[in-house]
């Protein structure tokens, strides 16, 4: 029935007029009531949160229909409810705004013609506000009025562009989303699957979703199902646990070789966990007061079910290596720097200490964060450290901004960023600087070269052809005989020749030789004898100088027994390509080596890059690190040569007298050592301060990326002292690389061992007692950390707390942060910056660097804003209610777009 508009009249039983009725009326028809109603407005109604759930779809309603009737109006915004029988002292009429609904159904027959409404209106709590469950059902005149009207309503929860002259039926439905559901049955106090029936599961089947529920079993569990699932099958992936189960998740789309579409993948979560961050920004987002617990998980999912779409920041973070004693690296392969990506925060000091020490309180829920801060606070540390950041001013980022060109290789980058963490003279030495060298020098001589070459090359066919003649003349004579004279006669011929040849200029002896070496059958022979025996590595060496553009002579360099020294002695110009060869040539070929070829190629550089993808370690003993407390044993921590460790004992906290650098109890009263630079670069790097640093692992100077005059000039500092075994192995110089399908590349940052750009970078040297670094709103469900912060704003919200803080002002901070109110507190020990990228050194030896309240190895780590990803939630936007909204640029491109730096867009989309 098409609507006639609205009426204008009251009393009943007409409409009467209302503001929402000013709106085009898409239907307009009457129904019968349902079962008993108790709400005001008439109709039938029941209000239920819990598991109870009599109307959901698919069950089917106890038939007992209601005598009064109602006239129905939907608008774009509403369903207008007027009782047509009204009962004295009760409201008749009742507004249902569509935002506010999840989903309707019409029930299949045997069942009457029905049309069920859930309805979750907002509801004042204890704390905060909190969506209830009510269930609205109407009897239709018809089965097709009653599915008429469920298709329209549909239409408008789904965002669909409808008028009063579109004609509604079931067929103009989208196909229902299907949603991949993840459940950590661990997570927060473990009522996630409980949660799991009692909320979640009735709403989305409320909402007309499709969804496929599976349990996490360990950890890790979700990053590899991620990993390998098709994605397309899925409009989303959405965690019902904590930050920590969705940090699994981006990181497994990262890991993918189709990365680059998969973390277009809509991500979403319905909050199960302690902490609860995310959840607690997007309800933030949404408009809604804070809340905890349910409340907080029926937002989300009302907003899940809503399938609003808002791009999301990732930051993309570098953490130092593993230590050398995690089984990752028993297989002989070297630390690398972890690559993850992180939609929340990095925490160092104070945040992350009690997020990991509080994981003994988890029983507690939330409240585990609470306890954790006053026993934290009862023993306050300090950590001394170094912060840099880049401030958010810097549009546009100079040359100096940005030292890896563009078009270097990853692989190379990846290998400068092992500098500092691994010794590999062999392997750098083979390295692009002097590949690149070689073919620089090729490239300057240029066609002049190429041309004698084309003259000794037809020389050497001439002589050949004249020595077959000869031999074959030969042959006509007496077999034996004549072939050996034959012999001599090209052997006295050969000697001639290598006399005139020395006796020449150099240019003339060196083609010369040239000649010798490759014009002589024998010789030939007996060089390739010499490939051969040299082994497989010969040949690939050979492969790759023909890619490479190395000579060609200079496998004679390695047959000792053959008369080649003149042409070594002239061949002076090719040294750094004998050494590329000698290096490959002295790398052991079999064995442990050969092995690791199988999965591994190696690229000129020395680095190599795995056929396969790149797989997490599932080292079992990091899993059991991840969650637990450093008070029993600090997986991550690495000591400074010479410091003590006396915190052996995993079951015993660890004195705070014993920490290095480590103030504890007394504080020191004011700024501490602090330091501020502007710039120049900072006083030290972790590359510059390693005196494992080598000079094969330094850029060249004078090279891009190269800051020091010269790898000598280097001044080891004993603040980044990383105490790290040589790793055993021939390929034990080869960096751990990444996925075949290159994850996007830090344009704001150098490699981590690489000292800051010299511009533009702030730098915070002191002892700190917090630093931490967020891109959402919210810490904690409870904690409005970062009160401007948005998801897509392409900033890092870096607060940090410096020593001399006391500890009653330290709490005040954490109680304003509930309320957003932190930020107005003045205290000269406390700062708020924004930026687009940081780096933080611990200096102490000892601490927790966590990442969105994961632990992280301990040591220098580095993150950026790199790209946003397309999280599943809906807000209280209109424009977004009901549309799936993926954005192609990351938040950097968005502002810049503003700006109207096209250049910079377009340089911005490749990732
Ligand atoms: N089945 C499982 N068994 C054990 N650990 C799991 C399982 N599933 C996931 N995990 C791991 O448990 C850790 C904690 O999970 P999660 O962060 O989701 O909950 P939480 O810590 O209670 O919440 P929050 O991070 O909000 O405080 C994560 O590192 C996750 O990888």
């Amino acid at each position: 029935m098409r609507s006639p508009g609205p009426r204008s009249s009251s009393p009943s039983p007409v409409l009467s007029p209302s503001p929402g009725l000013a709106q085009e009326a898409l239907l307009h028809g009457q129904f019968g009531g349902w079962s008993s109603g108790s709400s005001a407005g008439g109709g039938s109604g029941s209000n239920s949160n819990s598991n109870s759930c009599p109307s959901s779809p698919g069950v089917t309603l106890p038939p007992s229909p209601a005598s009064s009737s109602y006239a129905l109006t939907l608008t774009p915004t509403n369903i207008h409810v007027q009782r047509l029988s009204p009962r004295p002292g009760k409201d008749s009429r009742l507004l249902l705004p569509v935002a506010e609904l999840a989903g309707c159904s019409c029930p299949r027959a045997p069942a009457p013609p029905l049309l069920v409404l859930y309805w979750y209106p907002a509801g004042r709590r204890r704390k905060g506000v909190s969506r209830r469950r009510q269930v609205r059902v109407y009897l239709a005149e018809s089965r097709a009025e009653a599915e008429k009207w469920n298709a329209a309503i549909q239409c408008l929860l789904r965002g669909m562009d409808v008028s009063s002259s579109t004609e509604f039926s079931k067929s103009m439905l989208p196909r229902p989303r299907r949603l991949l559901l993840l459940v950590n049955p661990f997570s927060g106090r473990g009522q996630a699957m409980q949660w799991c029936q009692t909320h979640i599961l009735p709403m989305i089947r409320e909402a007309n979703i499709s969804y496929n529920l599976i349990q996490t079993e360990r950890q890790n569990h979700a990053r590899e199902l991620v990993r390998e699932i098709s994605l397309h099958e899925w409009d989303g992936i959405i965690i019902v646990s904590g930050d920590g189960l969705l940090h699994e998740v981006i990181n497994g789309l990262m890991e993918r070789p189709d990365w680059e579409q998969a973390i277009k993948t809509p991500v979403g979560i319905l909050p199960c966990g302690s902490g609860n961050a995310l959840a607690g920004s997007i309800n933030h987002y949404a408009g809604y007061d804070m809340c905890l617990r349910e409340p907080l998980l029926l937002n989300c999912c009302f907003l899940l079910c809503r399938g609003g779409v808002r791009p999301m920041d990732l930051v993309s973070v570098t953490t130092s290596p593993l230590p050398p004693s995690s089984s990752s690296n028993q297989n002989g392969r070297p630390p690398a720097p972890r690559r993850l990506f992180s939609f929340l925060s990095v925490a160092w000091g104070f945040v992350s200490d009690v997020d990991i020490e509080s994981e003994r309180y988890r029983g507690l829920g939330s409240a585990r964060f609470t306890l954790g801060t006053l026993v934290r606070l009862a023993s306050l540390r300090s950590y001394k450290g170094r912060l840099s950041y880049l401030p958010p001013a810097v549009i546009n980022p100079s040359p100096d901004v940005t030292p890896q060109p563009p078009r270097r290789p990853l692989s190379r980058s990846i290998t400068e960023g092992l500098e500092g963490f691994c010794r590999t003279p062999i392997h750098r030495t083979c390295s692009d600087m002097g590949i690149s060298e070689q073919r620089s020098l090729r490239k300057e001589d240029g066609e002049r070269e190429l041309e004698r070459e084309r003259e000794r090359e037809k020389e050497r066919q001439e002589r050949e052809r004249e020595r077959k003649r000869r031999r074959d003349r030969a042959q006509g004579v007496g077999v034996v005989r004549a072939s050996s004279l034959a012999e001599d006669r090209e052997r006295e011929m050969e000697a001639e020749e290598r006399m005139e040849g020395t006796s020449g200029s150099s240019s003339e002896s060196n083609e010369r030789q040239d000649e010798c070496a490759s014009g002589n059958g024998e010789e030939e022979v007996k060089e390739d004898d010499c490939r051969s025996s040299g082994t497989e590595g010969a040949l690939d060496a050979r492969d790759v100088s023909e890619e490479y553009g190395v000579d060609e002579g200079r496998e004679a360099e390695e047959c000792e027994d053959e008369p080649l020294e003149p042409r070594q002695v002239l061949r002076k110009n090719s040294a750094p390509s004998s050494q590329i060869i000698k290096a490959f040539f002295s790398q052991p070929i079999g064995g442990t080596g050969s092995e690791e070829t199988l999965d591994a190629d190696e690229d000129i550089n020395g680095t190599y890059f795995q056929r396969e993808p790149w797989k997490e370690p599932l080292d079992p003993r990091e899993r059991s690190l991840t969650i637990s407390s450093p008070f029993r044993h600090s997986p991550f921590s690495y000591k400074s040569k010479g410091v003590l460790d006396q915190n052996q004992n995993p079951s015993k906290p660890r004195p705070l007298s014993l920490l290095h650098q480590s103030h504890s109890n007394s504080l020191p009263p004011k700024f501490p050592s602090l330091s501020l630079s502007l710039s120049p670069t900072p006083p030290s790097s972790p590359s510059c301060a390693s005196p494992h640093s080598s000079a094969y692992l330094a850029p060249r100077p004078g090279t891009p990326g190269s800051s020091s005059p010269s790898p000598s000039l280097r001044s080891p500092s004993q603040s980044f002292t990383f105490d790290l075994a040589e790793p055993a192995g021939p390929f034990k110089n080869r960096s751990l690389v990444s996925t075949p399908s290159t994850p996007p590349h830090d344009d704001l940052l150098p490699p981590l061992d690489q000292p800051l750009p010299t511009r533009d970078w702030v730098t915070i040297e002191g002892d700190f007692v917090l630093v931490l670094a967020i891109y959402q709103s919210h810490l904690g469900a409870d904690l409005l950390a970062a009160p401007h912060a948005r998801f897509d704003d392409g900033l890092i919200h870096l607060t940090f707390v410096r020593a001399g803080i006391s500890r009653a002002t330290l709490l005040r901070l954490f109680l304003a942060m509930e309320r957003g109110a932190h930020l107005s507190m003045s205290s000269p020990y406390v700062s708020h910056v924004s930026a687009r990228a940081f780096r933080l050194q611990p200096l102490s030896s000892r601490g927790t660097l966590t990442v969105d309240g994961e632990v992280v190895p301990y040591g220098p780590l580095q993150a950026q804003v790199k790209l946003h990803n397309s999280l599943k939630l809906a807000t209280s936007h209109n424009d977004l209610v009901g549309k799936w909204v993926l954005c192609r640029y990351c938040a950097y491109c968005i502002r810049l777009c503003i700006g109207q730096n096209l250049a910079t867009i377009q340089g911005d989309t490749n990732y």
